[in-house]
Formats: structure tokens, C-alpha cells, sequence
């Protein structure tokens, strides 16, 4: 019996994510930009007919990754301004230069130059916050790379809109406009609870509750923006968030930083989710989120970059292996974070946190075909007793040599398919330019 497949991949190893451990001699059948079925090898060989075959001898077959917080076009911004904390590097360079510099045609460039950027590195999927969300769907289209895109509110103007409300109305056209597309889903994004009153966050719930959509928000990041709310508002931030009844299943907490016990169990209790972001939160000396003790109380923790200007890498290996190192070395515990619930939270967990975990993020029969190979046969990857340990803490996005997003091939051999390195890199230099004047 032979039944039709568009793709047969036939690894060392197959990891699922969705059970612990990796099967050896499996196959993953692909059709219609679905996986079909995962199966023993030659069981798979005798069943079905592809239109073609792609062995990976030395390889894991894992999820895409997702990438559960980023700014993609601030790829333009990657080492501009280094070695500040948050809010000087914000206030005095960030925030001025976007000001300056930030429109369509920057936010597609970015967009496109840290999709290039990501999917080369395993990530299919990412949860965009930034200005000028349509252009970057557009460029995340044209790159064939999944996004949520942030429908971005501020309570002061850009070049994008002048006031919350343009905000959002804004991103509520973008919304229509680009909701069809298969590959993007949309989020509320708030940037953070320094830079949106009440009546905002009020307004934003309402309109999350009625669309079923996720709240993306920066939140407790630093100490300052603690004591700062305490200030304005008598209370931390994610006390002022509960009582303005955002906290819940849809809601984002992007680093979750500076928590005590009981906002840990508050975002339990809510089944929140917490976007966590190691590489940014230490570059910008935010502090070391208290990530087992979040998991420990049954939040639901997800892996994200943040933008290439804090980080300065938008890399999901580097933060898984950054996750589960300090995971152990913040709580004491070796056995903290182990490397299936590191490589668990780049993939389902933060797919769970999008509310995509019924489309991506685990490798099993109807789900979206977003596939990744990583190759595990270099030198200083052996001897390998267990390619989930070696995917954390040996593998970086180096090894990766195949990406596939709803079953199209996006990067074959290292070499990306659909995108061409000297535009993506003249587009680099142009904008560099810009900003050095
Ligand atoms: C509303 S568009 C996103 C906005 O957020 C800024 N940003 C980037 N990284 C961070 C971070 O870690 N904390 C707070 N704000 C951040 C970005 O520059 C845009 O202005
Ligand atoms: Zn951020």
C-alpha cells in the first residue's frame, strides 16, 4: 500500500517534544504542509509514496523553535547602544533613534533581515512586539516565517500613531487586513505598565477578551520600574495588572524579573504565561528571573531573544543552553531546568503561550509541518549519550542544516532558500549608514 507524501524525513532521531526522549529509526511523513504521520522507518518506506526523501543521518529532527518575545526589526539596532541598563538605554538612545529612524521601510528591512537571521538558526516562529506591524508581516511573509504580530500601544507618539488610540486602531486594521494569512496570528501588545495608563490596559482587556486574543506586555524587568510603580501607583505592576483584570490565560509577561512568592502564585493561579529572556535580562543587568521557581508554582514558561539590540543574538539555542545554566545556578538545584524542559519551553511551551500548541511546537500527526535538522555528527559533539542533552548544552545554531515552515524547505544545507544574504546585508549597511549620520 502505498500512500501519497510530499516529504519523507528520515533522521537519526526523531524528537517530539511532546513525550520526553527521542525515537531512533523513525520517519516523519509530510503532506499538505502537515505532518501525516511519524513512524519506524521502514515501516514508513513500505507505506508510503513521496515525492521526496531526505535522509539526515546524523541528525535530530526537532520542532521549530519559537521564539516567544522579540523585536525583530531592532536587528538594525544590534550593537548600538551596548552595555547601558534598561532605561538609559532606552531614554537616551533607543527610544531617540527609533524616533528618528523608524518607519516602513526600516521595520521591513529589520523585519527581514532577523527573519533571515532566525530561521537560519531554527526558529519558525516568533511573537513580534514593534512599530509598524504591517511591515512586518510583510517581510515575514516574504521570508515564509510564522509570526504573532503585536498590535503595539504606547501612550506617547512615534512615527507610527500619535496616541493609544491610534495605536490601536492601527493595529486593529493591520488585523483585518493580514488576518486570512495563514502564517500570522495577532497579539495585544502593550509595551509595558511604565508606558500605559489604566484606562488603556482597561480598554486593551476588553478588546483581548471579545478577540480571543493574547496581551503581550513587558513586566517587573527591573527593580526601578517596581519602585517607580509603587510610586505612581501605590502598588508593584502585576498587582496593579490584577486589579485591572488583565492577568489570566491570555496574558504575556515578558521577563518577569523582580517576583516575589506571591506574585509567583498570582501568575499561577491566573495561568499566566512568562516569556523568559536570559540573554537580554543579563546584558542589560535587569537581574536573574527566578525561572524554576515560576515552573515550580506551574507557570508556563516560554524562551524568547528580545530584540538584536539587547541581546544581540536572536538565538534560541544560546538561550536554552543560557536558561538551564542558570536555572540551576539561581536555585542551587543541578537538577533545575533539565535539558528537555529547556528545549520543551522553546518549542510547546511558548507555542502554549500563543494558544498555537494545537498547530506547532511539538512534532505529531495534524501539526503544522514546521520542522528543523540539526546536525549532531561534528567532533565536539561526541561521544553522544543523548541528543536531547546534546541539543541544550552542545548544539548551537551552527549545526542547523534543514528548516522547513508548513513543509516548505526554508533552509537546505545552511543555505537559505527564499533570501539572498548580499541584499539582506546591503540592507544592513544602508540603514547603519542612516544611523551614523
Ligand atoms: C512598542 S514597540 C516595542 C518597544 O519596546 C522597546 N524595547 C525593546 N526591548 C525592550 C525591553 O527589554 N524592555 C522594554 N522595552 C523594550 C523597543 O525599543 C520599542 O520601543
Ligand atoms: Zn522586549
Amino acid at each position: 500500500m502505498n500512500a501519497p507524501a510530499d516529504l519523507l524525513l528520515l533522521p537519526r532521531w526523531v524528537v517530539p517534544v511532546e513525550a520526553e526522549g527521542a525515537l531512533t529509526d523513525h520517519a516523519v511523513a509530510v503532506r499538505d504542509g502537515r505532518i501525516l504521520d511519524v513512524l519506524p522507518a521502514d515501516a514508513a518506506r513500505a507505506r508510503y509514496a513521496a515525492a521526496q526523501t531526505v535522509t539526515l543521518p546524523g541528525h535530530a529532527l526537532i520542532p521549530g523553535l519559537v521564539n516567544l518575545h522579540g523585536h525583530a526589526a531592532m536587528s538594525l539596532l544590534r550593537g548600538f547602544a551596548d552595555d547601558l541598563p534598561l532605561m538609559s538605554w532606552l531614554r537616551d538612545r533607543i527610544w531617540p533613534a527609533e524616533k528618528q529612524h523608524v518607519s516602513e521601510a526600516f521595520v521591513f528591512d529589520g523585519t527581514l533581515l532577523a527573519a533571515a537571521e532566525m530561521l537560519s538558526g531554527g526558529i519558525t516562529a516568533c511573537n513580534d512586539m514593534y512599530f509598524h506591524p504591517q511591515a512586518a508581516g510583510e517581510a515575514f511573509l516574504q521570508a515564509g516565517m510564522r509570526a504573532t504580530l503585536g498590535m503595539i500601544v504606547l501612550e506617547f507618539p512615534s512615527a507610527y500613531a500619535a496616541d493609544a488610540d491610534d495605536y490601536l486602531t492601527k493595529g486593529l486594521a493591520v488585523r483585518d487586513e493580514l488576518k486570512e494569512e495563514p502564517l500570522l496570528s495577532f497579539a495585544f501588545a502593550p509595551h509595558a505598565p511604565y508606558t500605559i495608563g489604566d484606562a488603556t490596559f482597561t480598554r486593551i482587556n476588553t478588546l483581548a477578551e471579545q478577540l480571543g486574543l493574547p496581551i503581550h506586555t513587558h513586566v517587573h524587568e527591573t527593580a526601578g520600574e517596581i519602585q517607580d510603580s509603587l510610586a505612581q501607583h501605590g502598588v508593584r505592576p502585576l498587582e496593579r495588572l490584577a486589579r485591572l483584570g488583565l492577568l489570566g490565560p491570555n496574558f504575556i509577561g515578558v521577563h518577569a524579573v523582580h517576583v516575589n512568592e506571591a506574585e509567583i502564585e498570582s501568575l499561577a493561579a491566573h495561568g499566566c504565561h512568562v516569556a523568559h529572556c536570559p540573554a537580554s535580562n543579563l546584558k542589560l543587568a535587569s537581574g536573574l528571573a527566578p525561572i524554576a521557581d515560576l515552573v515550580r508554582a506551574g507557570v508556563n514558561v516560554g524562551l524568547g531573544t528580545d530584540g538584536a539590540a539587547s541581546n544581540n543574538r536572536l538565538d534560541l539555542f544560546a538561550e536554552m543552553r543560557l536558561a538551564a545554566l542558570l536555572a540551576k545556578g539561581i536555585s542551587g538545584d543541578a537538577a533545575a531546568l533539565p535539558a528537555a524542559a529547556a528545549l520543551r519551553m522553546a518549542t510547546l511551551d511558548a507555542a502554549r503561550a500563543l494558544n498555537l500548541d494545537d498547530h506547532i511546537g511539538s512534532i505529531a500527526p495534524g501539526k503544522r509541518a514546521d520542522l528543523v535538522a540539526v546536525d549532531l555528527r561534528p567532533l565536539a559533539a561526541q561521544p553522544l549519550f543523548d541528543p536531547v542533552s546534546h541539543l541544550v548544552y552542545v548544539a548551537g545554531r551552527e549545526h542547523v542544516t534543514h528548516v522547513w515552515v508548513d513543509g516548505q524547505l526554508k533552509l537546505n544545507e545552511r543555505r537559505l532558500v527564499h533570501l539572498d544574504i548580499d541584499d539582506l546585508t546591503a540592507r544592513a549597511a544602508y540603514w547603519r549608514g542612516k544611523l551614523s549620520t
